[in-house]
Formats: structure tokens, C-alpha cells, sequence
């Protein structure tokens, strides 16, 4: 099986053999490109680790940039032969969706939840850090109860740089003291220890509203980087968004 996460910052195409994930590639998810640039990049990858076509028989995608839903769409059915899963959280029924309108839920969010379930079977909340920093809530019986979001911690960085005139654009890197004695350390120190202590309270609050006990699994490119909070999360899953679009894959009929 091969499985796309298309996000905002990057595109993910993982390739599955039953329930493993055996490779998986990084591909930025620029928007100004035309499809060659993300069709050349999977061809190449596929070639360079022998993967098959032949070896691939279902596609699934989570896609939450619709532009460029269609490049990967045409890939599946160009170069694979494929006609791919598209993810569509509202009418999949594989979980509930208790929010005011299910049809917004991001797929992304939906895969993760469902992967959660099944490596969890509890309560649980699913933090991924991307593009925006998500919580998502889902209870045992599987009904994603809500979503918190806020601007990822990549985002708020380079929000602060594009509207100020002084601040730089700095890397992601945990200064030794909250006070900083230069611009570079102040905002490195803002955005660290400010996204762990917003982490830790929105955690506490659901926790709270959820009235149980709940696993709390981080996953996203950027769930490394709060390493001063990493006993908050019961586990730390890189490839969740992969894991849960081949059970999607999985558990729906083509
Ligand atoms: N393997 C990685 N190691 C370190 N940082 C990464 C890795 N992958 C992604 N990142 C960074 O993490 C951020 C979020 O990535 P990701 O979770 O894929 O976001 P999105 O799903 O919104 O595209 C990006 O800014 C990216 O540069
Ligand atoms: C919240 C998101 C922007 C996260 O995107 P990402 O950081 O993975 O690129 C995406 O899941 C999305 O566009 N969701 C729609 C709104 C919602 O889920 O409530
Ligand atoms: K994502």
C-alpha cells in the first residue's frame, strides 16, 4: 500500500507491506509547482528503494491543502494504476464525529485519531505538532469528541519575524535561562518555554473537561522539540498520520 499526507508544510508518501511501514518520504508541499516536481521526486524515490509498482495495491491520501489534492490523485492513477482512497472523515463512519460539522474536520486529524484508538483502546489525545499545533480528543468508543488548534511552533516563529522589523528569524533551539540577554535567545526562550507551559495547560484543561484519564501520544515533524515536556506524553509517534492512513486503507472497502 501507499499512503500520502498531504499537509500545509510538507507531503509525507509512506509505502506499507501489510501492516508495516517500510519507507517513507519527505517531500515539501509547495504550492507553486506544477506536478512533475512531486511526481519526479516519488518516481525517483520508489526507483532508488526498488519499490515496485506491482508490489502496490491500494492508495490511500489525507489531503488538508485541496490545490494540490489533485496532483496526487492523478499520480495514483497515472504511474500506479491505482484509484486511490481519498480520506473523507464525515462520510467514513470508521470513527463518530461529535463537533458542529463533522465535513470540517481535517483528515490528518482523523487518521491520527484512528490510529490512536487502535494502539491505545482508551481515552485519548492526540497532539500533532505541524504546520498548527493540534490536540484532538477521542474517546474509547471511538467518536472524536473536538479539536483545539493553535499556530504551530515553526508558524509562530516565522509570524513574529514577517511582522516585526527588528526580530530575527531563529532556529529551534532551548536557551539554558527563560531571561534573554539578546534577540536571538529572548524569542528562542519565549517560543520553547511559552509552547511547553501552553502545551502542559491546554493538556491539563482537557483532561479536566474529559473527566478520565487519557493517553497522550505527540506526533508532527516538530514533536521533538519540546524536550523539557516529553514526560506529558504516554508515547511519541512519528509515523501516526502514516500508521492511520493504512488502517483507513485497511478497514475500507475499495
Ligand atoms: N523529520 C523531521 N525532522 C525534523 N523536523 C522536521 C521533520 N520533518 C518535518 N520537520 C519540520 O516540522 C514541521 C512540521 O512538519 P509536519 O508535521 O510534516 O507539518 P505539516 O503536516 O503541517 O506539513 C515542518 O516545519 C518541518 O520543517
Ligand atoms: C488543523 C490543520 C490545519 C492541521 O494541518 P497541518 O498542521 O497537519 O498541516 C488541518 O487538519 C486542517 O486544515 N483541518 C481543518 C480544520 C479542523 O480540523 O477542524
Ligand atoms: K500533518
Amino acid at each position: 500500500m501507499i499512503v500520502f499526507d498531504v499537509g500545509n508544510t510538507d507531503t509525507v508518501v509512506g509505502f506499507f507491506k501489510g501492516e508495516n511501514l517500510i519507507n517513507k518520504l519527505r517531500i515539501r508541499s509547495l504550492k507553486n509547482e506544477n506536478s512533475i516536481y512531486f511526481e519526479y521526486r516519488i518516481l525517483n524515490f520508489m526507483l532508488e528503494n526498488n519499490i515496485e509498482k506491482r508490489g502496490l495495491q491500494k492508495a490511500v491520501i489525507s489531503s488538508v491543502v485541496p490545490i494540490l489534492t489533485p496532483f496526487f490523485v492523478n499520480f495514483c492513477e497515472k504511474f500506479l494504476d491505482l484509484k486511490p482512497l481519498v480520506v473523507t472523515p464525515a462520510q467514513s463512519g470508521l470513527l463518530k464525529i461529535n463537533i458542529d460539522m463533522p465535513e470540517e474536520l481535517g483528515s490528518d486529524l482523523y487518521v491520527n485519531a484512528l490510529a490512536a484508538l487502535e494502539t491505545t483502546q482508551s481515552d485519548c489525545v492526540v497532539v500533532d505538532f505541524g504546520t498548527a499545533l493540534t490536540f484532538t480528543v477521542v474517546n474509547f468508543s471511538g467518536q472524536i469528541e473536538g479539536v483545539t488548534i493553535l499556530p504551530g511552533i515553526k508558524t509562530a516563529i516565522k509570524s513574529l519575524f514577517s511582522q516585526t522589523s527588528l526580530l530575527p528569524e531563529v532556529i529551534l533551539e532551548k536557551p539554558a535561562s527563560i531571561i534573554g540577554k539578546n534577540s536571538m535567545h529572548a524569542i528562542q526562550s519565549g517560543i520553547i518555554y511559552g509552547y511547553e507551559s501552553m502545551v502542559l495547560g491546554i493538556l491539563k484543561k482537557i483532561k479536566e473537561e474529559v473527566g478520565r484519564p487519557v493517553t497522550v501520544i505527540g506526533t508532527g515533524g516538530l514533536s521533538a522539540v519540546l524536550t523539557g515536556i516529553s514526560n506529558a506524553f504516554d508515547m511519541i509517534d512519528v509515523d501516526l498520520t502514516l500508521q492511520g492512513l493504512a488502517l483507513y486503507g485497511r478497514k475500507t472497502q475499495m
